[in-house]
C-alpha cells in the first residue's frame, strides 16, 4: 500500500476543514506574504498544508519501512513494544492505547524511532529496534530525521520571531545533542473492523505532546475540531503536501498565542475505507530538561498573553519536557488505566476551552 501511487478518491460528501497552504521554500526566503499566512494558520487552528518541503523521497522509504516492519511476526515486533512505563520509542501494539475516558481502545500499531537513536545509531541511546529499522537507520531513517528536525527549527524560529525572542531561543529549546522525546512515527490503522461504528477513532482525540509535527498521509482519516466548533471535520490529504501542526509545548512556550488543536484519526472514508491506513510523523519535541513554561522574560508579547489569560496555570506546568511526555504516554496505556483518573492524567491541554 505505502508503494501505491492511485487511491481512491477521497469523498466530497464528508465535512472537510480547509488548511491554509504554505509554501516551505518561500518561508526560507523570507516571503513577507508566505510568512504572514504562515503566522495566520499558526495563530488560528495550528495547522496548515506546506508544500515545497522536499522531503517526499524520504518520506516513501520511511513508508517502506514501515511496511517491512509490520509485516514481521507479531512476536519479533512485541520484542521491541515500548512498553508501560512512559517511554514511546519503539512498537506499539494495536490495543495498547486508552482513547478516551471509558478505556476504549485504540486499533492502530505504530513503529517509534527516537531521533537520538537514530543519530547516534549503532549506539543505543534509548533502545534497541527490529532488524527492519536497523536495515535502514543509516540511508532512510536517519535522514528523513535530519531533514525533518532542520524543517521543524526553521519553521518554529520563524514562529518565535513574529513573537519577539531573540534568534536561536526556540533553537536552543530543541537542540540535536540533548536527549529527547522527539521520534518518527510510522502509523498503519487497519480497514475499520466489523461492528466497529465509523465514529470509533482509531487514535482518541488529542493535542500533541510535544512542539511541532511534520505529518504525510495519503488516506482520509485525520479530523480537527475547530475552534468554536462541536464537530470533527477531516483533513484531505493532497499529494505532495505535508499536514504539519503545532503541539502542547509551543502553546505553553507562547501564553497561548500559537495554537495546538486538538485532533484524532477515524478510519478513512469512503471508498478509500477497504485500504490499510498509512501515515508518517515527526514529532519534535523539547529538550528533555526544558521546563515547560511561558517564555514571558523573553518577550513582552508572550508575557501580555499571560498576563490576560483567564487561567495561567497550563502557562507554568511545572514540569520538564520529559516528565511531561513521560506522563502523557504512561496514563495513555491500556494496561495503566485505572478509570477516568489516569485518562485525566494523560492529558495535555485537551481540556482547553479554545482547544475544542
Ligand atoms: O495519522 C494521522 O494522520 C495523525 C496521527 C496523529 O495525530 C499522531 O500520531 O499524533
Ligand atoms: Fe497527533
Amino acid at each position: 500500500m505505502p508503494g501505491l501511487t492511485k487511491y481512491p478518491p477521497f469523498p466530497d460528501n464528508v465535512p472537510t476543514h480547509p488548511l491554509l497552504v504554505v509554501d516551505y521554500e518561500l518561508l526560507k526566503a523570507g516571503d513577507e506574504a508566505e510568512v504572514e499566512k504562515f503566522w495566520t494558520a499558526a495563530t488560528s487552528l495550528g495547522f496548515w498544508y506546506m508544500k515545497n518541503h522536499g522531503a517526499d523521497e524520504l518520506v516513501n522509504g520511511m513508508f517502506e519501512m514501515g511496511e517491512e516492519t509490520m509485516n514481521l511476526p507479531f512476536e519479533e515486533k512485541m520484542k521491541f513494544e515500548q512498553g508501560d512505563d512512559g517511554m514511546s520509542f519503539g512498537y506499539k501494539a494495536p490495543g495498547a492505547n486508552a482513547t478516551d475516558e471509558t478505556g476504549a481502545r485504540d486499533f492502530v500499531e505504530f513503529i517509534n524511532t527516537s531521533q537520538d537513536d537514530a543519530l547516534a545509531f549503532p549506539k543505543p541511546v534509548h533502545r534497541t529496534y527490529p532488524s527492519t529499522v536497523n536495515a535502514r537507520m543509516e540511508h532512510t531513517i536517519r535522514p528523513f530525521i535530519q531533514l525533518s528536525a532542520e524543517v521543524n527549527t526553521t519553521l518554529m524560529e520563524i514562529l518565535g520571531k513574529r513573537l519577539g525572542f531573540k534568534e536561536g531561543t526556540i533553537a536552543q529549546l530543541h537542540r540535536l545533542d540533548e536527549t529527547s522525546g522527539s521520534e518518527t512515527r510510522c502509523i498503519k490503522s487497519l480497514p475499520r473492523p466489523e461492528g466497529i461504528s465509523e465514529e470509533k477513532a482509531a487514535l482518541g482525540a488529542h493535542t500533541d505532546f510535544g512542539s511541532i509535527t511534520f505529518l504525510h498521509n495519503r488516506l482520509g482519516g485525520l479530523q480537527v475540531m475547530p475552534p468554536g466548533s462541536d464537530r470533527w471535520q477531516y483533513i484531505k490529504p493532497m499529494a505532495g503536501h505535508a499536514v504539519c501542526n503545532l503541539g502542547d509545548a509551543m502553546y505553553i512556550f507562547s501564553g497561548g498565542i500559537l495554537k495546538s488543536n486538538l485532533h484524532r484519526v477515524v478510519p478513512a472514508p469512503g471508498a478509500q475505507a477497504v485500504l490499510p491506513r498509512w501515515s508518517l510523523a515527526m514529532f519534535t519535541r523539547p529538550g528533555d530538561s526544558v521546563v515547560l513554561r511561558a517564555l514571558t522574560e523573553e518577550s513582552p508579547v508572550v508575557a501580555e498573553a499571560v498576563a490576560n489569560a483567564p487561567d495561567k496555570s497550563i502557562f507554568n506546568s511545572g514540569q520538564t519536557s520529559k516528565e511531561w511526555f513521560a506522563r502523557r504516554v504512561k496514563n495513555q496505556r491500556t494496561k495503566n488505566q485505572k478509570g477516568p483518573t489516569t485518562w485525566r492524567q494523560s492529558r495535555g491541554t485537551e481540556h482547553r476551552r479554545d482547544a475544542a
